[in-house]
């Protein structure tokens, strides 16, 4: 069984950092769950370009407030706690944390690998794009 404490990996690889968000990841592919599974927070006033062409993501917001827009149809839903959205079709949008931030509870298939962070289309490179960019 694996047993994995937030602030075990404070500090550590796992805990990815950006201008808007902070990313803690506490099952990995490493783990051989089949999935990954983050903590992550989503900086108040901030905006994030996000599109996983490559993953499917679910995400489960525990506290703070604010709003997913998708890109192609303008549609504006609020986020908070208690709302899942699932990006099931590898939705392009911006997720926008507003008067607080944002805890969210997010899990990608496939998991991801390590510290991946969005290029400048929003996208998480592909796992074989990570582990071979380890190597
Ligand atoms: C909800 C979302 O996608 N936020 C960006 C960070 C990402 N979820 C992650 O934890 O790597």
């Amino acid at each position: 069984m694996i047993v994995c404490r937030l602030q075990d990996i404070l500090n550590t690889s796992r805990d990815v950092q950006t201008e808007t968000w902070a990313s803690r990841r506490l099952l990995l592919e490493e783990d051989g769950m089949g999935f990954s599974m983050h903590e992550t927070t989503i900086f108040a006033g901030t905006q994030t370009h996000i599109w996983y062409k490559n993953h499917l993501e679910a995400v489960y917001c525990v506290a703070g407030e604010g709003e997913v827009e998708l890109i192609e149809t303008g549609e504006v839903f609020k986020i908070v706690p208690g709302t899942l959205y699932a990006l099931n079709k590898h939705d392009n949008h911006y997720l926008r944390a507003t008067t607080a931030d944002l805890k969210l509870v997010c899990t990608f298939n496939p998991p991801l690998v390590g510290t991946e962070v969005h290029d400048e289309e929003g996208v998480y490179a592909t796992p074989e794009q990570m582990r071979a960019a380890q190597v």
